[in-house]
């Protein structure tokens, strides 16, 4: 079997449900606020620890109470009983620390200015409800990511949303009612041929 790296890296790819789950960021600048939003969004639990914070992180105390913020330079304790760590700091030396002591711990980390440190890195996503498509260079360029994610944006509008729902609805209906395997499988893949308009028809 082939192995599909570049020569640095070997990604793989993967959703996590982060719904209730522990997550511990080191830093409160803007990197900090972009990975913390999107982990907010996820319902993550947020515990957020840095030297100073833009003000962005008040507004966000508003919208998502679940987030905690703590006013204090990087400490290993920090660290512990979490499900995953992000290093955001503007501090090389701190960040590779907080991957050394990651490591320790088996806790995996993201360190925003080292992919080399990094355990897993974050790509550049369009949501589109349940449809989630994610762009990355392995860190080769976030520049051509965000590029990608700007033209597929635009490839699949928002309408997706409802397409993705019920092909969903349909699916599990067909899952149900139809047993012959190779006659469900035909089905299955014929529906994303359909228009929304008659996918709606078939509810
Ligand atoms: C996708 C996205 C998700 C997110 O961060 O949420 C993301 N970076 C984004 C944007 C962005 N980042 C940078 C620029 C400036 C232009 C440029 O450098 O190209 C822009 C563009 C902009 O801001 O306009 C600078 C940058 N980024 C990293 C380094 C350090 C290094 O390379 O070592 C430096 C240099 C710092 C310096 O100057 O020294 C590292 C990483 N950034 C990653 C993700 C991971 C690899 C993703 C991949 O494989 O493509 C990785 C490895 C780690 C991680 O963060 O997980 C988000 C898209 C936002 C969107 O979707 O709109
Ligand atoms: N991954 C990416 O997408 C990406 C994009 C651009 C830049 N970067 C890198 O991310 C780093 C952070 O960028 P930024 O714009 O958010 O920086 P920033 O200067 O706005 O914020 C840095 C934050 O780190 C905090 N901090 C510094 N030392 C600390 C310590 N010992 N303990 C706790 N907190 C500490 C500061 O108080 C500040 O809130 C940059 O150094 C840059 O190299 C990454």
């Amino acid at each position: 079997m082939k192995s599909l790296g570049s020569d640095e890296n070997l990604y793989y790819s993967v959703m996590i449900e982060m719904r209730g789950k522990n997550v511990v960021v080191f830093g409160g600048g803007k990197i900090a606020y972009r990975k913390v939003v999107s982990l907010l969004q996820c319902e993550a639990k947020v515990t957020v620890i840095s030297v100073d914070f833009t003000y962005e992180f008040d507004e966000l105390l508003n919208q998502f109470p679940s987030i905690t913020l703590i006013k204090d330079s990087y400490k290993k304790e920090y660290l512990k009983g979490n499900y995953l760590i992000v290093g955001a700091t503007n501090a090389k030396d701190i960040n590779i620390s907080i991957s050394e002591d990651a490591k320790e711990l088996k806790i995996l980390c993201n360190i925003v200015d080292s992919g080399e440190a990094s355990d897993y890195i974050v790509p550049s996503v369009v949501r589109r409800g349940d449809l989630i498509l994610s762009v990355s260079t392995s860190g080769k360029s976030p520049s051509l990511s965000k590029k990608i994610k700007n033209s597929l944006e635009e490839e699949y509008p928002k309408e997706f949303e409802e397409y993705v729902n019920l092909l969903g609805k349909i699916r599990e209906m067909v899952i149900k009612n139809v047993k012959d395997q190779e006659e469900k499988k035909r089905i299955l893949n014929s529906l994303t041929d359909l228009s929304v308009e008659e996918l709606r028809k078939m509810l």
